[in-house]
């Protein structure tokens, strides 16, 4: 039976014709038209970049190779006892936009399981930061101390051929993704459990070993699988998506890109924003003395942050304009395990009270939660209450998106990004006579 590998090969040549006609016979056709606004607006809503993993509606939300949310975790193959899909599995399903069988989810297991070996110098260099540095940071160092195993970048030295491109930057995806947990967990449990790392149980799929090497019990595998897959993709657009992408694009290898795109997820109007909702949550109790507030109080709370010029951490979004389903699916796991839950009452209340405030407000586009309002209360009721590890398990998810994107983008051969900048004067020259 033909593996992953072979189908992506099969899936790139039916690809590349299409391509090459969009670019031989309609190369010159219209296809957006761009606007002052949007040009000091950081490119809102302007169709640049090609993508076929994901696609963001404004009104529905992600599409995963075609399915929503719901419909990719009812088709993808579960892990055993779970009703969550195997990571892996989707993986598989992203890059190739077939949904596997559970036999071909169980290759991609196994062959995660082959590969998740880690460098020992990541360890020691990890070891040797500041234990107070953001863990965002060790990540992207971890990850890019490992560009010396780059396949990619030894085959590219080695004068590879373009079109062969896609292969080492799978097998360098392949190996990055395999390991991203288990440095994830390494350094959770460096920084917070005193330097207490548990290896790896090599008989475990992604989510279940992830849970392990926390050292949380379940369902905190179905927690991995859950917030990994639906972390991972949100059209590339999106900061982390874009970043790993431009970095890509000039050839870098995946330690390289991906430790870029790491970067980006590290702002707070980005993946932070999670670490930020837990933040403000506890700013709210804080105040009030441990306890929860009352709608009336939590109505004050909202108001002092937008008067104060902050933003409410966890809603509006630069595309969305309704709720994220990103936010309705954990808020479905919340509703089976997190129901009496404090926390998960007052992230119901913060979407009861916030959207009519900030509507009320009137400046954000979007007034609607997106995925980080409801993630850090989920993560907090299974004992990780350091919230400023949350973006981290946010960039392990993100891994799957934008390491299937640049395999994608090098199979198809798209170029060197180089949008084109301009002066204020120019803008300003096109508006005489208007
Ligand atoms: C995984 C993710 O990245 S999801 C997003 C995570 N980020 C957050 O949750 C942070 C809070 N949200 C925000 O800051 C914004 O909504 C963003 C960054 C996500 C999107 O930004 P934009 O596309 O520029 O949003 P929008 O066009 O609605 O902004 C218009 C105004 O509303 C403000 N606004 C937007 N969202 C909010 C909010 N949640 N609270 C207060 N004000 C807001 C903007 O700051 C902007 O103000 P300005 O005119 O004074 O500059
Ligand atoms: O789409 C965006 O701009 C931000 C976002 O929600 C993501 O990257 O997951």
């Amino acid at each position: 039976m033909a593996g992953l590998k072979d189908i992506l090969h099969k899936k790139i040549l039916e690809q590349r014709p299409r391509v090459k006609r969009l670019l031989q016979e309609h190369g010159d056709v219209l296809f957006d038209q761009v606007t002052i606004g949007q040009v000091i607006g950081g490119a809102r809503g302007i169709k640049c970049l090609v993508t076929d993993i994901s696609h963001l509606d404004p009104e529905e939300g992600v599409r995963f190779r075609g399915r929503t949310i719901p419909e990719t975790f009812a088709a993808l193959p579960k892990a055993p006892g779970s009703c969550y899909p195997y990571v892996e599995g989707f993986w598989y399903y992203l890059l190739t936009g077939e949904v596997p069988t559970e036999r071909q989810a169980l290759d991609v297991v196994a062959d995660f399981q082959r590969r998740q070996q880690i460098p020992e110098y990541v360890f020691d260099a990890l070891r040797a930061m500041p234990r107070d540095l953001h863990p965002m940071a060790m990540l992207s160092a971890a990850v890019v101390a490992m560009q010396g195993e780059s396949v990619f970048a030894r085959r590219y030295n080695e004068g590879m051929n373009k079109m062969d491109y896609w292969e080492p930057m799978y097998e360098d995806a392949c190996d990055l993704l395999a390991r991203l947990p288990g440095i994830a967990a390494f350094i959770y449990r460096l920084k917070y459990r005193d330097d207490s790392p548990i290896s790896a149980d090599p008989d475990l799929d992604m989510g279940g070993n992830f849970a392990h090497m926390m050292g949380i019990e379940a369902p905190y595998d179905d927690v991995a699988r859950m917030y990994f897959i639906l972390h991972s993709d949100h059209e590339s657009g999106n900061v982390s998506a874009h970043t790993t992408r431009l970095v890509a694009s000039a050839l870098a290898d995946a330690y390289y890109s991906f430790s870029a795109g790491v970067n980006g997820l590290s702002g707070p109007l980005h993946g932070l924003a999670n670490q930020e909702v837990l933040r403000w949550i506890q700013g709210v109790m804080k105040k009030l003395g441990g306890k929860l507030p009352s709608e009336a109080e939590l109505t004050d709370f909202l108001w002092d942050t937008l008067n104060s010029g902050q933003v409410i951490p966890g809603y509006g979004h630069a595309v969305l304009r309704k709720t994220d389903p990103r936010f309705s699916a954990q808020m479905t796991f919340c509703e089976k395990h997190l129901a009496d839950d404090p926390m998960f009452q007052l992230v119901q209340m913060i979407y009861r009270v916030a959207p009519k405030i900030l509507m009320e407000h009137g400046k954000a586009r979007n007034p609607w939660p997106n995925v980080d309002a409801q993630s850090g209360v989920i993560q907090w009721h299974f004992g990780v209450t350091e919230y400023d590890f949350y973006t981290v398990l946010f960039a392990v998810g993100r891994a799957i998106g934008v390491l299937a994107n640049i395999t994608w983008d090098r199979a198809l051969g798209y170029p060197l990004e180089r949008p084109k900048s301009v002066t204020l004067d120019m803008l300003e020259e096109a508006t005489k006579g208007r």
